[in-house]
């Protein structure tokens, strides 16, 4: 049987824009495994939300290049947009960036849901509406805000909301994009513990959780998948991501996290020194090489390929076993 619900193989997805193409994801390889949560981080413009968008709904002027998505069995990258209508909700299921700002102001919450899933061939009738009350109990919100307007309820309260709205159909894959980077920090430890219990409850099969805020992460995700500009720098357990990582971007990323009993009054918050590249029309090479004191001319010229260096620990990085010989790195 096979134990993977979603395998990327060699994915490219670019934008074409009037000065050329803006390689936002480019020739990346993963795996979420069946009952997984994946965490995706890295900074902004990596390609994170790319990549999750990508996977559902590929609209213009993102453009897919070449490459792999298997969604159980089916490359999804392969399919006409009526045969991914049928996926949509049911299989593989999104919470946009932004998507508790997307209710409408002038429709009650059952009307919204009900022209949502009409659209899915779903009658929204009382069996139906009671599956929704059940699943809002499951995440504090009390049944009568189905007759409240979007502006009566709280960003936590809508990001649940959107939460549950997107699992109705208990999707095989769910993917969150910084579904928690609006909220208040009780807000985003609710939402994304949400997300695993969800997962445990079998709601959702896996998930693909991202955002750029590790520590939330760290609670959630079993591993961790880090992007630096469009490429996959480091794939591992949560675990090792946070106490063990190699590459050295990942290595700069963990160190530049505030730190528990640090005082930032008398010392100041480290960031990564430099910007990432621009991704218009780049070439070949490593893209983190600009900012990476280990870079070497191999780093300049070949594009380092996602070597599996453990079971579950992948690495692109020309230099990582030298790297980790370095006391100071
Ligand atoms: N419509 C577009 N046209 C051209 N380039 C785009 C477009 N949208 C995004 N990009 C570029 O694609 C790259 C990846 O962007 P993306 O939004 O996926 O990054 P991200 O990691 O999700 O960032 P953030 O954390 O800020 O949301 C960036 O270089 C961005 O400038």
């Amino acid at each position: 049987m096979n134990d993977k619900i979603l395998e990327v193989k060699d994915l490219k997805l670019y934008y074409k824009t009037l000065r050329g193409y803006v390689k936002a994801i480019d020739g990346i390889d993963f795996e979420i495994k069946k009952g997984e949560i994946l965490g995706v981080a890295g900074e902004s413009g990596c390609g994170k939300s790319t990549l999750g968008n990508g996977l559902i709904l590929l609209k213009k002027p993102l453009n897919y290049i070449s490459g792999e998505a298997i969604l159980n069995g089916t490359n999804i990258m392969n399919l006409k947009n009526k045969e991914m209508n049928k996926l949509r909700f049911k299989n593989l299921s999104i919470i946009p960036q932004f998507a508790m700002d997307a209710f409408s102001p002038t429709k009650k919450i059952k009307i919204f849901i009900s022209d949502i899933v009409s659209q899915h061939g779903i009658n929204p009738d009382k069996n139906f509406f009671d599956k929704v009350k059940e699943r809002l109990s499951l995440v504090n919100l009390s049944p009568s805000i189905l007759d409240n307007y979007s502006i009566e309820l709280s960003g936590g309260m809508k990001q649940r909301l959107v939460m549950v709205i997107s699992t109705l159909l208990d999707p095989d894959l769910l993917i969150c994009d910084e579904v928690t980077s609006a909220l208040d920090v009780s807000s985003q430890r609710f939402v994304a513990n949400m997300i695993s219990d969800f997962r445990d409850r079998k709601i959702i099969g896996s998930a693909m959780f991202i955002t750029h805020d590790l520590s939330i992460l760290y609670q959630v995700a079993d591993r961790i998948m880090i992007m630096y500009a469009g490429h996959v720098a480091e794939i591992a357990d949560s675990d090792i991501i946070i106490k063990s990582p190699k590459h050295p971007y990942t290595k700069a990323l963990i160190s530049s996290l505030p730190k528990n009993n640090v005082q930032y009054i008398n010392e100041k918050l480290k960031g990564i020194e430099g910007t990432p590249p621009n991704l218009l029309n780049i070439g070949d090479g490593c893209r983190f090489r600009f900012r990476c004191k280990y870079a070497t001319e191999i780093c300049s010229k070949e594009t380092p390929i996602q070597k599996k260096i453990d079971e579950n620990h992948v690495i692109s990085c020309w230099n990582y076993k030298q790297i980790e010989g370095d006391k100071n790195a």
